[in-house]
């Protein structure tokens, strides 16, 4: 579904992401890790449509789509949440939802889609909070449910989380990896996962690719990728950060 071939992404004299090919289908979940500064958020930048790789193909369901517009990569299906999480000010939970449903609903017909959005709210747990003020009524475990119930609103074939675990505790912690899990399995969306706890990785996913000063260094199983030395040698001397 999703291939990239030889994505690179300079800033300046920086190359954050260095000839980069890789796949990801639906029925992936797939980890993307890397020490600080690897280019893992710049990779989904590139792939999301934020910003402009200098060289290499991305092509999503057979489309070419590096030069698309963000939200005609995100009508395709590619669905993604941010590191921060940016509610949109002023509007309730599920007018969040309703904008991100105008900007990129797959197969977008013009109509907000009411049954998709009453089904999110419910799975993400945001059901009874759908009338708070986004920005100012949502604890940090919500907030990150609501990063993941807008891309999920959009109806995506594809979703990339960067970093949604991060900062919650270890009971929240759990329970929104539970919801990782199932959101997987109940709306057959493919996953691609940024995110730097090895466990969590390890338990989520079945496949990890590993990023390095932006070159890619490993692809496979959790198990083969983190006893790979120049995997276990990047951790330790690694990366721009
Ligand atoms: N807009 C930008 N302008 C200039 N440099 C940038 C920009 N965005 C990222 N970089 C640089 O590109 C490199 C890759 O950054 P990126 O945020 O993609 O890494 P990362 O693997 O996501 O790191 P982390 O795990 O810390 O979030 C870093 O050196 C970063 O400073």
């Amino acid at each position: 579904m999703l291939e990239l071939d030889n994505i690179t992404v300079r800033f300046g004299g920086l190359t954050a992401v260095d000839n980069v090919s890789l796949r990801a289908g639906s029925d992936d979940v797939l980890g993307l890790v890397g020490p600080n500064g690897a280019g893992k958020t710049t990779l989904f930048n590139a792939i999301s449509g934020l910003v402009r790789p200098a060289g290499g193909a991305i092509r999503f369901g057979g489309t070419n789509v590096v030069r698309a517009p963000m939200f005609r990569r995100a009508r395709l299906g590619i669905g993604r949440t941010f590191q921060i999480p940016q509610p949109l000010h002023g509007l309730t939970v599920r007018e969040n939802l309703v904008v991100a449903q105008r900007f990129g609903a797959a197969g977008w017909t013009g109509t907000v889609d009411e049954r998709r959005i009453a089904e999110v709210l419910e799975f993400t747990g945001l059901a009874d909070k759908a009338e708070r003020d986004a920005a100012t009524g949502l604890a940090l475990t919500e907030l990150k449910a609501l990063e993941v119930a807008k891309a999920l609103a959009t109806n995506p074939r594809l979703l990339l989380l960067d970093e949604v675990l991060a900062g919650l505790e270890t009971a929240a912690k759990r329970r929104f990896m539970e919801m990782l899990k199932d959101l997987h399995a109940r709306f057959g969306v493919g996953i691609v996962i940024i995110e730097h706890d090895i466990e969590t990785i390890a338990t989520l996913c079945r496949r990890v690719a590993v990023l390095n000063f932006g070159r890619l260094i490993a692809d496979g199983t959790p198990d083969a990728v983190f006893r790979d030395p120049e995997v276990m040698r990047s951790y330790v001397g690694g990366g721009h950060g």
